[in-house]
């Protein structure tokens, strides 16, 4: 029988992490946030553990405990607290509960605990899928879990929230996770791709138009921010976002107010802002291209998110988790042998999360076997190589879209232009690498040493300063 476990805790971003933790793990879990809530559930029914904190809405849950072993002699009880004093430890030990845990506390020593704690009653967890309404964010590794940490500090309140991380690492799962399961889930949650859309529209997609405002601005429209007016506004990409847009941004942040492009009057809004950015915002910033204080009135609490290559525990979960979300959307069958799973523990990931998920799909498509093997993954990573730039960014692809939106190079010689700004660099390169060596470095880069010699010099480049590494 699936052991079910009681779960008393009135801080509701916990009380999920909790939940889903153990859910994932195969238990049933009933869920109250009051001391009168437990009370009713232990008349109901038979727990094999229980979770409680000690601070509750309606009391203390650790000061009647007396009353639960009335009900249930035998439970075993599992705290957790944010009263982290000796006294509530020593407190603790003297109800002779089963383990101690001070907030914040690592997940996973609490899932072993909870397992000991029921299997010292003869029950054990049935192997489950987690259920709808739980934290969308699979990985239980220490990076994952500092992540948890921070969304859970900003579930009850509207602070502004920066999300740093490579593409792909689940930066828009993290935002919609925050809507989800904050204050503002009752309203809408508006996500705007910064770097999608063309410099001159950038603001009247996001503060709205009057009609006439500019040409083509036939009628008024309401922009992403009032749209996203008692809900959340996630800002994807946010360092592609022009000048002009920033302030405009800046003072919308500052005021809850903004103005349409054309408008002659303010409009109070009311939306949480989230921001995210896989770019360097501080160089950014060094190089002016964005705006100090938007930084700081946007970092207010930041979350970054490890690239999957800093978290190799989780690739095995995350792995399973896409081939069944494949089967849900009616794709076969598959699993992975656990060899599979060592082989793409070691890979880059440099298209993080996405390109596993992809990877994933592709083979619940095209193996042969049902279950993955080794060999499948080699075959797939070989037969997919030339794809996967659509995939896994390979850098060049967001190289060129920056340049071509920085540069503003005039039409007619881009692909000249373009070619002369990848030629210094590819050389310098290439220099270090041979110690300034330039019939080598002509060798290895195919071109004559003539014409290397000419480029050097064309392109000022200082053979002796690569040579000596300064
Ligand atoms: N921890 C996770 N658990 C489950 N799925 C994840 C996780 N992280 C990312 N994903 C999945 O990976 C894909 C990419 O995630 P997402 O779009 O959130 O990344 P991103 O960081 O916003 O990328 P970009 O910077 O390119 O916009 C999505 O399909 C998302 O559902």
């Amino acid at each position: 029988m699936t052991a079910r476990i009681l779960l008393v805790e009135d801080d509701e971003a916990i009380a999920l992490i909790v939940k889903t933790m153990l859910e994932d793990s195969g238990y049933a879990v009933a869920h109250t946030a009051s001391v009168a809530g437990r009370d009713a559930l232990l008349k109901d029914e038979t727990f094999a553990v229980m979770v409680t904190d000690i601070r509750l809405t309606d009391g203390d849950g650790l000061s009647d405990i007396d009353r639960v072993r009335g009900m249930q002699p035998d439970l075993p009880i599992i705290v957790v607290s944010a009263q982290n004093s000796l006294d509530t430890a020593i407190r603790a030990s003297e109800h002779g509960v089963f383990e101690y845990f001070p907030k914040p506390f690592d997940i996973d020593e609490l899932g072993k605990a909870v397992e000991q704690a029921a299997r010292s009653r003869g029950t054990s967890p049935s192997v489950s899928e987690s259920s709808d309404g739980n934290l969308p964010l699979i990985g239980r590794s220490a990076p994952m879990q500092q992540v948890y940490r921070m969304i859970t500090r900003v579930l009850r309140n509207d602070l502004s929230v920066l999300i740093t991380g490579e593409s792909g690492t689940g930066k828009e799962l993290v935002a919609e996770a925050i809507h989800q399961f904050g204050n503002r889930k009752s309203g809408p949650f508006i996500a705007v791709n910064c770097a999608a859309i063309p410099h001159d529209l950038i603001e009247s997609e996001l503060f709205g138009h009057e009609r006439g405002a500019f040409t083509g601005a036939v009628a008024q429209a309401i922009g992403k921010f009032e749209q996203a007016n008692g809900g959340t506004l996630f800002l994807d990409e946010i360092g592609d976002m022009p000048a002009d847009a920033q302030t405009r941004l800046l003072r919308a942040l500052q005021s809850s107010r903004i103005r349409r492009v054309g408008g002659r009057h303010d409009v109070a809004v009311d939306a949480r802002v989230i921001a995210a950015t896989n770019r360097d915002l501080g160089s950014l910033i060094e190089t002016g291209q964005f705006r100090e204080d938007l930084f700081y009135r946007l970092n207010v609490i930041p979350i970054h998110l490890p690239a999957l290559r800093e978290r190799r525990e989780d690739i095995g979960t995350l792995a399973r988790h896409f081939l069944s979300l494949a089967e849900k959307e009616g794709l076969p069958r598959r699993q992975i042998a656990p060899a599979a799973v060592e082989l793409l523990e070691e890979m880059e990931w440099r298209g993080n999360v996405r390109e596993l998920r992809n990877l994933m799909f592709r083979l619940a498509v095209t193996a042969r076997e049902d279950v993955v093997d080794q060999g499948t993954i080699r075959e797939l990573r070989v037969a997919s190589a030339p794809s996967r730039a659509s995939d896994a960014d390979n850098g060049f692809d967001t190289l060129i879209a920056q340049w071509l939106r920085d540069a503003k190079p005039s039409g007619g010689n881009i692909h000249r232009d373009l070619l002369r700004e990848f030629e210094k660099p590819l050389i310098e390169r290439i220099l270090v690498q041979t110690e300034g060596n330039q019939v080598q470095a002509a060798r290895l880069l195919g071109i004559n040493r003539n014409t290397l010699r000419k480029k050097l010099s064309e392109l000022a480049i200082d053979v002796g300063r690569l040579a000596s590494g300064r």
